[in-house]
């Protein structure tokens, strides 16, 4: 509703009367957010900084204006071969730079920022630092897109339509995915999902909308020349998306505004000021920057939406999905059958033994414990077990097959799901959408139907599995709230509603009582032991002891890396060796 209202003002705008400066102004912030954009995407959902945006700006507007120019192609099927340079670039630095982590990676975006600048300044046949002149107006079925009005359309059709296509990405299996990026790799490799490919998506995307946005500038400006690809505009398209609002579409939209029309103010103000020329307004956007990160690093978005919270109701999710199909399930093992057998795992830490050829069996149906004191190496092999550390020796094999080895997400394909001992969740997304992600094994949709919104019929059946999950577990009456906003007891329970959405054949649940107040240790065992009546196998790797006794069939108790027995909960309880690695005294 607000979006078509806003798209109607912006359609009466060039045939209402504004000025041609305005139109232009306009134009220019159209261009702007379309690549502030890619970057809401790259940097604000994803993690990843790019300072080099400008440089596949440069691909787009060059590729057109060469084409167009010296061998008279239709701008209309010069986007086509832009796109296909701007992805085949794009995918070869995201092959070498998408891998490196901390600030190598923005470090690495400056350096194919500026070769690929350098690039386009020193080809002969792209004029040098002089550019391309004379690049042809567009035309749209026969009409000139040649006035600052008529194209004024134009670029505002593509901006509009790539902040749907966005919006419609980010609300989609697709786009879970996506947002999981900025939790750390391991949560979301857990729940199946490739995060070097989705880093690599989010990266091309980017580059495909500075691209566009490229074209659309050539064809504007009818002439191309290096200086607007430079790694500085690149430094500023950064700098328009971290203003409005990094981890907002809108956000793109509300920086590249300000960002233009402060660059026009400064650049008239500021060689006042201090006399002669200079790019001064360079300063002022590096001063606003750092008190924009300090006092608003969400932006300045926020505060828009905020201030638009008080006229406009807040949206819910439409629950939409009570009549959807259940989704697909994988064929669950038998009662009794064995399912985990983990065969002389061991771990190194250089010097350090951390798991010393501990073995033991889970088979369908039961409840195993591995406790131990601290540092005994629980965690460990529970990392061994589903896949997130390498094997240093032994073997795990599950419903038969051999997982040692296998990624973590391979390992999840295969029906164990777990959760971890820090709650790792994505608190800006409500408590249904982080379950939901827990489907994404079980459902499809990629990237264009996400955009096109064909993946609503799969998406309600991911919600009705999803609130399904959370009601098992009983907490269907939060699926709205936001993940961030609960405590930890709800938070954790909410990790073993969005690992029971993987449809597991075993649970593994790294220390769920950890930090719980007494009641929601109750609340917790009382689901467990649900769980298990519905036939579930758990793996429970647990600290208190009190709470594993009640709970489990059998339990295996570590201490420095090795087994120290396994038994029975009462075997265990009687054992003095166990009494003892618990109260730290000789055994
Ligand atoms: N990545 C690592 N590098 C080096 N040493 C490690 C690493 N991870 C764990 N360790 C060491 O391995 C040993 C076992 O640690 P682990 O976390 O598995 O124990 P735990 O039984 O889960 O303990 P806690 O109950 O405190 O979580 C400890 O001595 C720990 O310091």
């Amino acid at each position: 509703m607000v979006l078509a209202g806003v798209a109607a003002l912006l359609a009466l705008l060039p045939i209402a009367g504004v000025p041609e400066f305005w139109i232009t102004q306009l134009n220019y912030i159209g261009l702007f957010a379309i690549v502030a954009l890619g970057l809401v995407l790259l940097t604000g959902v994803s993690g990843l900084t790019s300072f080099g945006q400008a440089a596949f700006v440069g691909l787009g507007a060059y590729t057109s204006a060469y084409l167009s120019t010296a061998h008279g192609v239709s701008p209309w099927l010069t986007i086509l071969v832009a796109l296909v340079i701007t992805v085949a670039v794009a995918l070869a630095l995201a092959s070498i730079t998408l891998r490196m982590s901390g600030h190598y990676l923005p470090l690495a975006t400056i350096a194919w920022g500026l070769s690929l600048y350098y690039t386009m300044s020193n080809m002969e046949f792209l004029g040098k630092y002089d550019g391309i002149l004379g690049v042809p107006a567009m035309e749209f079925f026969g009409i000139s897109l040649a006035s600052g009005r008529s194209y004024f359309y134009l670029i505002w059709v593509v901006a509009l339509l790539a902040a749907v296509a966005v919006i419609h990405l980010l609300d989609s299996r697709t786009g879970r995915a996506i947002r999981a990026l900025k939790g750390g790799v391991t949560m979301a490799e857990a729940m199946g999902i490739s995060t070097y490919s989705y880093k690599v998506l989010v990266f091309v995307l980017a580059a495909i909308l500075a691209c566009v946005s490229g074209w659309l500038f050539a064809h504007f400006q009818r002439t191309v020349n290096p200086s607007p690809f430079a790694i500085s505009k690149g430094i500023e398209y950064l700098f328009m998306a971290v203003l409005g609002g990094v981890g907002n579409v809108w956000g793109a939209f509300v920086g590249a505004g300000l960002v233009k029309l402060l660059e026009d103010q400064l650049q008239v103000l500021l060689p006042k000021l201090f006399g002669g020329s200079g790019n001064y307004e360079i300063i002022v956007f590096g001063i606003v920057l750092v008190v924009v990160l300090k006092y608003a690093p969400q932006g300045l978005w926020p505060f828009v939406e905020k201030l638009a919270g008080r006229w406009l109701p807040a949206q819910r999710r439409v629950r939409d999905w009570a009549d959807a199909a259940a989704l697909e399930e994988r064929s669950k093992p038998t009662p009794g059958e064995l399912l985990l057998d983990v065969q002389a795992v061991r771990k190194q830490f250089g010097g350090l033994v951390a798991v010393n050829d501990v073995s033991f069996t889970i088979r369908a149906g039961e409840i195993i414990g591995l406790i131990g004191p601290n540092g005994a190496g629980k965690s460990t092999t529970f990392n061994l077990i589903t896949g997130v550390l390498p094997l240093t020796a032994g073997n795990v094999t599950f419903r038969g097959e051999k997982v040692g080895g296998l990624a973590s997400r391979e390992i999840a394909r295969r029906g164990m799901s777990r959760t971890f001992q820090h709650v790792k969740m994505l608190p800006e997304m409500t408590v249904l959408e982080n379950v939901a992600l827990g489907g994404y094994l079980r459902s499809h949709a990629g990237v264009v139907k996400a955009m096109l919104r064909l993946d609503r019929d799969e998406e309600r059946r991911l919600f009705k599995e999803a609130e399904r999950q959370l009601e098992r577990i009983g907490m269907k009456d939060q699926m709205h709230e936001l993940a961030g906003n609960l405590a930890l007891g709800p938070a954790r329970l909410m990790e073993i509603a969005r690992a029971l959405c993987t449809d597991p054949a075993l649970l593994l649940l790294d220390e769920p009582a950890a930090g719980l107040r007494h009641k929601e240790k109750q609340a917790l065992s009382t689901v467990l032991r649900q769980l298990k009546a519905e036939g579930l196998s758990i793996l429970l790797v647990e600290h208190d002891m009190d709470f594993v006794m009640n709970l489990t069939d059998r339990i295996t108790v570590m201490e420095f890396g090795t087994k120290l027995i396994e038994g029975t909960p009462e075997e265990v309880q009687a054992s003095p060796a166990v009494r003892a690695a618990y109260l730290g005294t000789e055994h």
